[in-house]
């Protein structure tokens, strides 16, 4: 049988996240005047070394010629190497222990720091080639012992033939000595691993980038930490979606890349190919023909609360789950809809705008208090309740009509019908879903159907309203004013023009979509949407999924998971599990959830099988999307 390959690992920035010899300087230069310069002078070095721009052997000599560097400034950074790990490295320990006998650490670095390390690895002291540093009586460093070839240039590849290994050899490293060890023909494979530091010329010369040791296993064909190392997942966020969002899925250890403005759907359709997760907000539809576009598509995250821009029943179809983040934003809706109320109601925003004309107009007149009037809410679920209570506590009387049952909020009362609604409020709010059936639900008939003089909000969505109509009964004074946020046509960026027949209406408050976007919304909902999308993608925990079945689940521990949707048909079970016992893989947990178009397997399985018996359970009838984790 052919011998095992060695993995032979650089230490600083690939096992540890630091440069050694940057660390022990900052320990050494502290509180000295010309410490600055020398630092300036110690990256250089090193960099110029990394690159191969200079001699290594040469690079160490001068970087610790200068620095005032003691016994006991190695010993302070020896007692605190085990928290500067490599994030991969360390959720992959598993790795190093499981495999003692085919790991090797070389540097060009110092025994004392790399010893605990090693340690911690599994790897014996035997397979540790390093220097070794050299002291004076009074304990300050003088060099490294000469006599090593890993103090000299080349001495990498001198080192490792050193151990007479058999087998392919496999180099991992992010500096220049690493790559010349394959150069000088004393490793087999190059690997540049670039999850701290991404030097170019090294990436030139390897046989492949590695950005995590999860790449590295997932190359060389080995079982890692995770099924599908995740720096290869790539996800796309469009719509300025907030930061807080990219850097926990980032940190999670995803690619994410991030475009301003929406997409329109033939742009959408040139990026989506090799897209994993998609993140848009209220602008970007997700089409039917998107979705066929995209070959690796697993999750979309709405990052606001509709999903009226997502075809939900393609997605469902094709095995993409959909998230969103349904009250992240709630109150900032029901905020501004309080404000653009009073506003209306006292004629403000025109006001304000004569006085800037330099016009004062000192009047009463049409200016009336929220207080005793009444409040219609058409759509009383999050957003159309909250606003119940808030409209109550400033004294108005609040009634509301919804197409399913609701617990009427304080002291609220529900109506019958729209037309009820209509003809009873001095004030109508929209806060309706963005259904297709919803469609010009307010349009000449029902405007008509208003008190004279009413006021309309919307803040839903902007085909609930025909708005030739609106503007009609505004024009004629039949309505008393509008605050609307959405529009049946919005810009695409805030590069682009706005128009609509509602413009320079009088008593009109118009706002760019900007009910949700505050900046605590903004966040909040940044932070929900990618904790869900994490759910999903880590675990297969489908709570708050607005298209599949939702199950919740337990991070997979001990076992390996094994993720099966399928069209809701019969005998889907029954056909899964035969293959399952068929494959010999022992089940130590099922989940089953089933909606009237889908059905979700969760199955927990004994690591110990065959990866190949899985290729049975892609083959079961009716299959949409199968998926292993671990
Ligand atoms: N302007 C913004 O920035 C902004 C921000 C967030 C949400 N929204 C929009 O606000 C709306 C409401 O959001 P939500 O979180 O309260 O949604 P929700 O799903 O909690 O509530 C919608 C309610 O409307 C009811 N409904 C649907 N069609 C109806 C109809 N024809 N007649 C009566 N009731 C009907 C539903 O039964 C439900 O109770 C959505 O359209 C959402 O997209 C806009
Ligand atoms: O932020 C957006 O683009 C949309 C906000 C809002 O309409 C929502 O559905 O949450």
């Amino acid at each position: 049988m052919a011998d095992a390959a060695t993995f032979v690992f650089d230490f600083d920035s690939t096992l540890v996240r630091i440069e050694t010899l940057e660390a022990l300087a900052d320990l050494a230069l502290a509180g000295c005047p010309d410490a600055a310069s020398i630092r300036t002078q110690i990256g250089r070095l090193t960099d110029q070394a990394m690159a191969g721009e200079l001699d290594f052997g040469e690079a160490l000599r001068r970087r610790l010629a200068l620095l005032p560097l003691t016994r006991e400034h190695v010993a302070t950074l020896a007692a605190r190497i085990l928290d500067e790990g490599t994030p991969s490295v360390r959720r992959n320990l598993a790795f190093f222990r499981d495999n003692p006998g085919r790991i090797v650490i070389v540097s060009g670095g110092f025994r004392e720091i790399i010893a605990p390390v090693a340690e911690r690895l599994g790897v014996s002291p035997d397979r540790v080639l390093c220097n070794d540093l050299t002291y004076d009586a009074s304990g300050r460093v003088t060099g490294v012992d000469g006599t090593n070839p890993l103090s000299r240039a080349g001495g990498k590849a001198e080192a490792i033939r050193g151990l007479n290994l058999t087998g392919p050899i496999v180099m991992i490293g992010d500096g220049w000595t690493d790559a010349e060890v394959k150069l000088a023909g004393a490793a087999d494979r190059f690997y540049a691993f670039t999850e701290v530091v991404r030097r170019e010329p090294v990436v030139a010369a390897a046989d492949a980038e590695v950005a995590s040791m999860d790449e590295l296993l997932h190359a060389e064909g080995l079982t890692g930490r995770w099924s599908y190392p995740r720096s290869r997942m790539k996800i796309l966020l469009l719509e300025n979606v907030h930061p807080a969002a990219v850097e926990r899925l980032e940190d999670a250890g995803y690619t994410v890349d991030t475009v301003k403005g929406a997409l329109d759907e033939d742009e959408l359709i040139a990026r989506i190919r090799g897209v994993h997760v998609l993140g848009v907000r209220s602008k970007t539809q997700v089409s039917a023909r998107v979705l066929d576009a995209a070959d690796r598509l697993m999750a979309v995250a709405a990052f606001c609360i509709g999903t009226n821009q997502i075809d939900l029943a393609a997605a469902a179809d094709r095995g993409v789950a959909v998230f969103n983040a349904p009250y992240s934003n709630t109150r900032s809706v029901v905020e501004l809809a309080v404000g653009v109320m009073i506003a209306l109601m006292r004629d403000v925003t025109d006001k304000s705008a004569a006085m800037h004309r330099g016009e004062w107009n000192k009047s009463a007149t049409g200016s009336r208090e929220l207080r005793g009037k009444t409040l219609g809410i058409v759509g009383y679920g999050a957003i159309g309740s909250q606003l119940s209570v808030l409209a109550e506590s400033l004294g108005m009387r609040v009634v509301f009509h919804d197409l399913t049952e609701r617990l009427a909020l304080g002291n609220a009362r529900r109506l019958p019908s729209l037309d009820v609604l209509l003809a009873e409020s001095d004030v109508v709010s929209l806060h309706v879903d963005g259904r297709v059936e919803n469609t010009a639900i307010i349009g000449a008939a029902q405007l008509a159907r208003m008190k004279e003089g009413a006021l309309l909000l919307n803040l839903s969505r902007g085909h609930i309203v025909d708005v030739g109509a609106l503007s009609q009964a505004l024009g004629s004074g039949r309505i008393g004013g509008a605050a609307v946020d959405v529009f049946p046509e919005e810009p695409a960026t805030n590069a682009d023009p706005f128009d609509s027949p509602l413009r320079g209406l009088k008593n009109v408050i118009l706002t760019p979509h900007i009910g949700g976007s505050t900046e605590e919304a903004q966040e909040a909902i940044g932070e929900f949407a990618a904790d869900r999308l994490l759910a999903y993608l880590n675990r297969g925990d489908t709570t708050f999924c607005v298209n599949l079945p939702n199950v919740q689940l337990a991070e997979v521990s001990g076992a390996h998971r094994i993720l099966h949707i399928h069209r809701n048909q019969p005998g889907v079970l029954a056909d899964l599990n035969r293959a399952l016992a068929a494959a010999g893989l022992n089940i130590l947990g099922q989940h089953l959830k089933t909606d009237e178009r889908t059905g979700y397997v969760i199955t927990d399985v004994d690591r110990d099988y065959d990866p190949q018996a899985l290729d049975g359970l892609k083959t079961v009838a009716g299959t949409l999307r199968f998926r292993l984790l671990y």
